[in-house]
């Protein structure tokens, strides 16, 4: 086990008033590729800034056998690195000054040469490395999100939280970042946990799915043959669907109603 997760209470407090998102969550993730699905509200965003040690949580996140909460904040960085969901959009910053800024904390006085190849081959693995000198409020929504990717993978870290990071890309790109986070986990030996909404990219790519309901509980987890079911997408998403194997034995899901009537 990567991560382990035991007896996780948050809620987040707005105006005097107490949203509960976890109620005693207890899951875990294995080494490399995980991804967390569940519909929206179910807690996967709060679920990635609590192992990333932004939220103030009762109960225990351990990665390996480091309790998260004792580590500095300092420790936390240099171990992981997150991309959330809402990017920065609006800076004026190069493309390749910003996977630079990703690195500051190794980054000395001076920017070595060594240091610019490294944001050079980070963008070239994303195949953005054309872009390094245009500005990040000039680019697309997708072109953007590549960059904060490229930024996210730039700072080595072990342990790397993504969410929601396909949004916004075209279907050669999100299987591309699929491809890269694959191989990173295995040339790199650093583990991954992914929020997803596409549960076929899941299916496809993870090795160990946790699935949550809307309510922030606990539905099941494991690979994807097991946890990607007709019975699971009716209990937890509320839609019929069907779900059949390729000849890779992965599952394909191919939705076909809501359970609701709308
Ligand atoms: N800053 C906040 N203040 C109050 N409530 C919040 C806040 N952020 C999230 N919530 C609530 O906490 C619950 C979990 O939200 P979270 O963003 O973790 O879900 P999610 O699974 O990532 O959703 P999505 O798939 O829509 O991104 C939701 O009910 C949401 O409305």
């Amino acid at each position: 086990m990567m991560i382990k997760i035991r007896d996780l209470n948050f809620s987040y407090r707005k105006n005097k008033k107490l949203h509960k998102v976890f109620d005693s969550l207890t899951v875990y993730f294995e080494r490399g590729f995980n991804v967390i699905l569940g519909p929206n509200g179910a807690g996967k965003s709060t679920l990635l800034k609590s192992i990333f040690g932004l939220l103030e949580y009762e109960g225990e996140i351990c990665y390996g056998d480091q309790v998260i909460s004792t580590l500095t904040r300092d420790e936390i960085v240099n171990l992981m690195s997150y991309l959330p969901q809402i990017d920065i959009d609006k800076s004026t910053l190069s493309v390749l000054e910003m996977v630079l800024l990703g690195r500051l904390p190794e980054l000395g006085h001076k920017v070595t040469d060594k240091d610019l190849e490294l944001a050079m081959n980070t963008l070239k693995s994303l195949n953005i490395d054309h872009l390094a000198l245009r500005k990040i409020n000039e680019l697309s929504g997708g072109q953007k999100k590549l960059v904060f990717i490229a930024q996210t993978l730039s700072r080595n870290p072990k342990l790397i939280l993504l969410d929601e990071p396909v949004n916004s890309l075209d279907l050669q790109k999100q299987l591309e970042l699929c491809q890269l986070l694959q191989r990173i986990v295995v040339s790199r030996k650093v583990d991954i946990i992914v929020a997803l909404h596409d549960i076929n990219l899941a299916a496809r790519y993870a090795q160990h799915i946790v699935v949550l309901r809307d309510d922030g509980t606990y539905y099941s987890s494991g690979l994807s043959g097991e946890v990607i079911t007709e019975e699971m997408l009716h209990e937890v998403y509320g839609v019929i669907a069907n779900v059949s194997l390729d000849e890779d034995n992965v599952p394909i899901v191919s939705p076909i109603r809501s359970i609701r009537t709308v």
